[in-house]
């Protein structure tokens, strides 16, 4: 025994142990998920933090601009979850350019509302989460509607999301297939129903995505798989998509919501700002100098909230030297 340690510390010393080595449990894919190891331990965090209930929330219409109505999606939000849903489900939910300028209308307010921690992203009903770019609006410059002119909108949208300071869960039921699956490839977690299905069709329709749709793949399944993807254009039950590593988890269709909700509460009890530093380190990398960026810009934010940095400012408004001298200079 250590020098000055009681039996009380060391019992102690192995209950934390224990604890923390109960945090160390790997995830595996398949059937054995986070979420459902959670709930098997019984220690002290599992006692303290408890679990979250699984009730659909009354989801509210949200509008940005009451002018303007959403005509491709709808936007609804409720105990600080936002859930923007693709409404063109006779399309499989494809979008043109009208459905992705609603998409960044809805995002840009749930990133903006203070009172939201989480967004679910999905598609209207059961069939498809998203049959990527109406083809029948692709012309020779991209996809054109009411502008005369075309664009590849989508791109827009998938920084949009990689950029968002807080999670965004793709819930997945039906087809997510063309660039409606690299629209969950961008997302931060994907929840799937067991009848979802996942592929690149571009190689059949004569398109590619190079950009996230490559390289955020490649980073999801590895380097051999994503040219399988990509080359053979096939599609993926949801069940070999999670042995991929394409989704977090597999659920029964009719159980999709309660659980997509059920992690959103899971994460919306976390620190914000630790989720927020989280997402943008995790992203840094693969997204380079606009990574890094992002990143940056969280520790400029949470040095504006220190005593350090208010001296900075109130120095310069009260036009005298700012005084360092009481800041630490931390090893
Ligand atoms: C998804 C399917 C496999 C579903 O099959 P099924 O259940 O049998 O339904 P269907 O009868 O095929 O479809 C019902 C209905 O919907 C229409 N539809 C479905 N998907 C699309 C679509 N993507 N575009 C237009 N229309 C669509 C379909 O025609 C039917 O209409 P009816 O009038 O009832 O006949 C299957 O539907 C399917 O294979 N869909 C096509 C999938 C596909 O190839 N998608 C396009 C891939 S390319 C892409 O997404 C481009 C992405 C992109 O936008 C982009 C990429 C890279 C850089 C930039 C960009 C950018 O910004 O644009």
């Amino acid at each position: 025994m250590a020098v000055g340690m009681t039996d009380k510390d060391i019992e102690t010393i192995n209950r934390r142990m224990g604890s923390v080595s109960g945090h160390l449990i790997p995830a595996e894919y398949g059937s054995v998920t986070l979420s459902n190891c959670s709930s098997r331990m019984d220690d002290t965090y599992h006692r303290v933090h408890g679990e979250v209930p699984t009730y659909i929330p009354d989801w509210k219409l949200a509008l940005d601009d009451p002018a303007n109505p959403f005509t491709d999606i709808i936007y609804e939000k409720a105990e600080g979850i936002a859930k923007i849903t693709i409404n063109r489900p006779e399309r499989r939910n494809a979008f043109r350019p009208q459905t992705v300028k609603e998409l960044m209308r809805a995002f840009n307010d749930a990133r903006d509302d203070n009172s939201i921690g989480v967004v679910i992203f999905t598609g209207k009903g059961t069939k498809a989460f998203c049959s990527g770019g109406d083809q029948s609006f692709r012309g020779k410059e991209g996809y054109a509607d009411y502008d005369s002119f075309g664009r590849l909108n989508v791109l827009d949208l998938q920084v949009q999301i990689r950029r968002l300071p807080k999670p965004v869960i793709a819930m997945v039921a039906g087809y997510a297939v063309g660039g409606g699956h690299v629209l969950h490839m961008v997302c931060d977690l994907t929840i799937a129903a067991d009848n979802a299905v996942f592929g690149q069709t571009g190689p059949k329709v004569g398109s590619v995505d190079a950009g996230y749709g490559a390289s955020v793949m490649d980073r999801l399944v590895g380097p051999k798989r994503a040219r399988e993807m990509w080359f053979m254009a096939k599609f993926y039950n949801a069940t070999e998509a999670d042995k991929m590593g394409l989704v977090n988890t597999v659920v029964p269709l009719e159980k999709l919501e309660e659980e997509t909700v059920k992690w959103c509460r899971e994460i919306i009890r976390n620190s914000p700002m630790a989720i927020r530093v989280a997402k943008s380190a995790l992203n840094a990398v693969d997204d380079g100098h606009s990574g890094l960026q992002q990143m940056g810009g969280d520790a400029t934010l949470l040095f504006y909230g220190t005593e350090e940095g208010t001296e900075g400012k109130n120095a310069y408004l009260q036009r005298r030297k700012p005084d360092f001298s009481r800041f630490p200079r931390l090893p």
